[in-house]
């Protein structure tokens, strides 16, 4: 379904670029997004694989645009935001960076209330993304449908009425595929370990993943009834997840999820000063 929403990025580095593969030619039309970004490789690399146009900094293009979409660090922040602040009236504002408050953007945007938080995931990139939301107040109905629009492009939508809990989120879906990453590449080097090849390691741990996360996602029974299935008594499965539970392998996950929600809590009071 297209329609000729104008959207601006400022940043166009892994996020962006996912997010407008998702978007051109889907719900709006290449000639309708503008991409900000001072990295002239990023940029046309953007406009050869999309045909969107670009520039190097940020100018009256963002003025035109329906939704400017903050896909920059958060250390970099501030500084943008505020030089882009003279272009910002009645456009939502969609950011996406980790850590950073509605409440310190709309004050750097001169008390702008037409503010959207997200955290997508870098699955989007396949459509396969998943994003949590947040809406000021000051967004308007047509506002809030566009922003989730621009996200449901690329994944799965999860509105939160809390902005508190935009860390977690970030957390567990944000930073989460490169836990799943990391999973992989262990179960990959205890194949090689054992006699098989990296390609067959990896390709049997992929599999597994896809296989078992679309299992679950199919099946009506809760995750850990699934797991106990695969469990025999005595087995080769309890034997691995015994061996896990003796070396605290799920406190160290649960505490590292939550190491990474006190991170972004931390990005936000470090890059939101002032
Ligand atoms: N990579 C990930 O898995 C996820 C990242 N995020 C958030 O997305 C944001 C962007 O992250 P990535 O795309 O991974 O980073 P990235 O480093 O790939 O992209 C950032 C882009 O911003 C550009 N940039 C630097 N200064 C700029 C300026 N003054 N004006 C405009 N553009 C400028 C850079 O040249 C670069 O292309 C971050 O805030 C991050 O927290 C959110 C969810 C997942
Ligand atoms: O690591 C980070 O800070 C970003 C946010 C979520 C995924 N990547």
């Amino acid at each position: 379904m297209q329609n000729d929403l104008k959207i601006g990025f400022i940043g166009g580095g892994n996020m962006a670029t996912a997010l407008i593969g998702g978007l051109v030619g889907k719900l709006t039309a290449a000639g309708n997004i503008h991409v900000v970004d001072p990295n002239a490789e990023a940029l046309q690399k953007l406009e050869r694989k999309f045909g969107v146009a670009g520039a190097p900094q940020i100018g009256d293009a963002l003025g035109q645009c329906d939704v400017i979409v903050l896909a920059i660090k958060p250390q970099q922040m501030k500084d943008v935001v505020r030089q882009l602040q003279p272009f910002v009236s009645a456009q939502l504002v969609l950011s996406i960076a980790a850590g950073i408050r509605t409440a310190d953007l709309s004050r750097w945007l001169n008390g702008h209330a037409a503010i959207v938080r997200a955290m997508p995931n870098t699955p989007a990139l396949i459509g396969q993304g998943i994003t949590g939301m947040v809406a000021l107040a000051g967004v308007s109905p047509a506002q809030r449908d566009a922003a989730d629009a621009i996200m449901r492009a690329v994944g799965q939508t999860v509105w939160l009425d809390d902005e508190a809990l935009i860390d977690p989120v970030t957390a567990v879906s944000g930073s989460g595929p490169a836990y799943v990453f990391y999973f992989i590449e262990a179960m990959q080097q205890a194949a090689q370990e054992m006699g098989l090849t990296a390609e067959q390691g990896v390709q049997l741990a992929i599999a597994t993943f896809t296989g078992a996360s679309q299992l679950a996602a199919q099946s009506s029974e809760p995750v850990s009834l699934l797991r106990e299935r695969v469990t025999s008594k005595g087995g080769t499965t309890y034997a691995a997840l015994t061996s896990m539970e003796a070396s605290g392998v799920k406190d160290a996950i649960v505490l590292a999820v939550k190491a990474a929600a006190a991170r972004g809590r931390e990005l936000g009071e470090e890059f939101g000063k002032d």
